[in-house]
């Protein structure tokens, strides 16, 4: 039994869109199923929630975009996890989660790869705990300059605009050079098991992923996998702006040369712990909130998925 749970705000009404498609799909097969059409962010983590508990062998395919996803999974994960299975069909506008996981944007061939596939998949997950918060995501959770991107984006018109013309994926690099300004380099002590802590003074982005992807399909660390059991943490630090430009360029294209510039570091890990002595705008899954000095840990967990 299908259970789907659709965010119709997502992608600027692109999910209600697509649900209406995926209604007429899910009629022409057949298929018994039921849906609940969410009214916030709070109402869809206590639907989710709630059904899960009510009917835990029910699959659960999540309509939105990567917001939507990270809502559902915290749904799962807290208080106590619970053992769920969950589906995707990606209707946001960046879709990042829906790139790495390789589910297509098309909403037809996504249910049709759902229905196809037979057994769920073990995916990773992070896991971030500060003094006053905690939660999971499965794309990545940032620190300074792109969390200050994400604020900017969702803050802007220009995010619906573009989704109305789709573009949405474009959203995030339109408001790269207001970020830009905004954002001051900050001191930063990087603790990884087993290392003596490394102190960086003018970091300005500092990211941490579970797969390739960010800002609308960005590749970040393209040797990111979903299911290797691991984080990747990428520091750049800008001390001069013509280097700092210069890596986000060599991101744009293909050969990850980024990865090679001198102001930009980056470490594979099961756990770390991030420390900053000013607060910080964070984005986690392109949701934010700010950080108040002091340390932030992170580490490794598994959530069952099927598309
Ligand atoms: N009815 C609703 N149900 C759930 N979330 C909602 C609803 N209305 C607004 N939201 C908000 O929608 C946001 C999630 O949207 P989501 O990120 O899935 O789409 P997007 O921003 O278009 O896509 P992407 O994250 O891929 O760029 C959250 O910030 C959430 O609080």
């Amino acid at each position: 039994m299908y259970h789907f749970i659709i965010n119709p705000s997502a992608g600027n009404g692109r999910a209600q869109k697509s649900w209406t498609k995926i209604q007429k799909k899910l009629c022409q097969l057949n298929l018994k199923y039921s849906y609940y059409l969410t009214t916030s962010s709070t109402d869809l983590k206590q639907h989710l929630r709630q059904q899960a508990k009510l009917t835990p062998k029910t699959i659960f395919v999540i309509l939105g975009g990567d917001g939507t996803l990270y809502h559902a999974l915290n749904a799962i994960a807290f208080p106590t996890k619970l053992d769920v299975i969950l589906g995707y069909i990606p209707c946001g506008s960046g879709n990042d989660f829906a790139k790495a996981a390789q589910i297509s944007t098309d909403p037809n061939k996504a249910l049709a790869q759902l229905l196809a596939q037979k057994a769920p998949r073990t995916l990773d997950l992070g896991y971030f705990k500060t003094s006053d918060r905690a939660g999971v995501f499965s794309n990545n959770l940032g620190l300074g300059f792109d969390a200050q991107i994400v604020e900017i984006t969702n803050n802007s018109q220009l995010k619906n605009q573009l989704n109305k013309l789709h573009l949405g994926k474009f959203a995030y690099a339109t408001c790269f050079f207001k970020a830009l300004s905004q954002q001051k380099p900050f001191t930063l002590t990087v603790t990884l098991p087993n290392f003596p802590p490394k102190n960086f003074s003018h970091a300005f982005l500092c990211t941490i992923t579970d797969q390739p992807y960010f800002g609308g399909g960005v590749a970040l660390f393209p040797k990111a996998r979903l299911d290797d059991g691991k984080l990747t943490l990428v520091v750049i630090e800008k001390k001069n702006l013509l280097d700092f430009l210069s890596v986000f360029l060599l991101m744009l294209l293909p050969g990850a040369y980024h990865l090679r510039a001198r102001s930009l570091s980056f470490y594979t890990t099961t756990k770390l712990k991030l420390t900053t002595t000013t607060p910080q705008i964070v984005q986690v899954n392109g949701e934010t909130f700010t950080f108040s000095p002091g340390d932030l840990l992170l580490e490794i967990k598994q959530q069952k998925f099927i598309f």
